[in-house]
């Protein structure tokens, strides 16, 4: 590998303005970490106040070094991290978690995106130990139910429509602000569909939740397109009904010989509730690889309205969840026809602040953040981050199809192109 500071050494020039930016943008100079929110695959997620008079909330997500053994090296960023720049400097939508900057800093990647104050999946916590009930059990109210979903669709529309799919939609990663709007986030495992599509188990280190996982995955298609994420759709607005997991399989491990496993137990619980799909449901089913595996379980009938009936008050809310439950990813529904569909034009209808008839008592409780860890986030020595600096860029390019230009919404690039 080129020495990337000594390519620097023979520019003073460049290397004095690229040192000059990166100590400059240090991300203790303009946030002031307020507390650390989680950690997740690839790194830990920060909240922090920009210093600036605006002092607006931020949630800071510090990618992991590389780390061989003990030592942590300077080889390159990780695909996701760069995957998810890649992907998130692009994107402009209400809908979609936004990215401020990034910031190059010692050995370590900081992603600045605005800040959520809630998620999914801590609605879906509150209303299960919520009193507040209209059927006697703990339940979302349809218009947030609704609005959310809605919400979630336009974002998800506009990601289809500049050909991403997130791939990994969960209840973790769909944000909600503290004013009711639905952020997508977490493109780390996001693609850009004119990208060869690899199974998703195959070529990434981290293997998508199970339960949101589409059916034609499960049954082993070489190849997928954005039905995998209206699957999962399906999914959520079913765990929001029910507050919890529609299809929550046991996932089967890789082998020693890192064969990839048939799911037997995620197939098993979607039958379970949509019955056994023949070619009349998925022409083409006959040839899915996993076609024989299937064909070994017991045969299931469709009981899906009845799963809704308790659940979903309404006839329309059912056929939304019906349609995006499609075994056949062509009949699936798209994100756009979702958002035409009837259940969202009858009352209540959603709204763009998803809690906004709710009583005090009623929202989710604020995001906790705990102390422990804010101090270590901080780059002991800025110094040695300049080495980072030139390969980054050309891994940018790399993902970005040649496109060339500058990095825009990278704090530490621009003196380097
Ligand atoms: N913009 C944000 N505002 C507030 N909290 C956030 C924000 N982004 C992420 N978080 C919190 O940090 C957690 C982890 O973030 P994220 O999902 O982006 O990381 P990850 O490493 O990709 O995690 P995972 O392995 O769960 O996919 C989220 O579940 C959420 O609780």
């Amino acid at each position: 590998m080129v020495d990337e500071w000594s390519l620097l050494q023979h520019d003073p020039m460049r290397a004095y303005r690229a040192k000059r930016d990166l100590n400059h943008q240090s991300v203790a100079s303009k946030y002031n970490i307020l507390g650390f929110i989680s950690s997740g695959t690839y790194g830990r997620v920060y909240k922090a106040q920009s210093r600036d008079e605006e002092g607006k909330l931020h949630a800071i997500k510090k990618f992991k070094p590389d780390k061989e053994g003990d030592v942590v090296t300077y080889t390159g960023i990780s695909q996701s991290a760069i995957r998810e720049i890649a992907l998130n400097r692009e994107i402009s939508h209400e809908n979609v978690v936004a990215l401020k900057e990034v910031i190059l800093e010692d050995k370590s990647i900081y992603m600045v995106f605005e800040y959520a104050e809630h998620d999914f999946l801590q609605v879906i916590h509150h209303y299960t130990q919520s009193m507040y009930s209209q059927s006697g059990r703990p339940q979302i109210p349809t218009a947030v139910l609704k609005s959310l979903i809605h919400q979630l669709f336009n974002g998800l529309l506009y990601l289809h429509n500049a050909h991403i799919l997130h791939r990994d939609l969960k209840p973790a990663n769909i944000l909600i602000t503290s004013a009711g709007v639905v952020k997508i986030g977490d493109l780390g495992l996001a693609r850009l569909t004119y990208q060869p599509l690899q199974p998703l188990f195959a070529g990434d280190k981290v293997v998508v939740t199970i339960w949101y996982r589409a059916p034609e995955l499960l049954m082993g298609a070489k190849h997928y397109n954005k039905a995998v994420d209206c699957w999962a759709v399906g999914c959520v607005m079913a765990e929001l009904a029910n507050l919890r997991p529609i299809f929550k399989g046991e996932e089967a491990k890789l082998d020693s010989k890192k064969n990839v496993p048939f799911q037997k137990d995620q197939l098993l619980k979607i039958l379970e509730v949509l019955g056994t799909p023949d070619e009349k449901d998925w022409p083409g089913i006959r040839d899915m690889p996993e076609y024989q595996s299937m064909k070994r379980l017991d045969i299931y009938p469709n009981r899906l309205y009845d799963w809704c009936r308790t659940r979903i008050s309404s006839n329309a809310g059912y056929d939304l969840l019906r349609q995006l439950f499609a075994y056949d990813p062509d009949k699936r529904l798209t994100a756009k026809e979702a958002l035409d569909h009837k259940w969202f034009h009858e009352d209540p209808k959603p709204s763009h602040n998803a809690f906004h008839n709710l009583g005090p008592s009623q929202l989710p409780p604020h995001r906790r953040i705990t102390q422990d860890d804010a101090p270590s986030m901080m780059p002991a020595q800025p110094s040695q981050a300049q080495a980072h600096v030139t390969q980054f860029s050309q891994q940018m390019q790399g993902h970005t199809q040649g496109s060339g230009g500058s990095f825009t919404g990278l704090s530490a690039a621009p003196a380097l192109c």
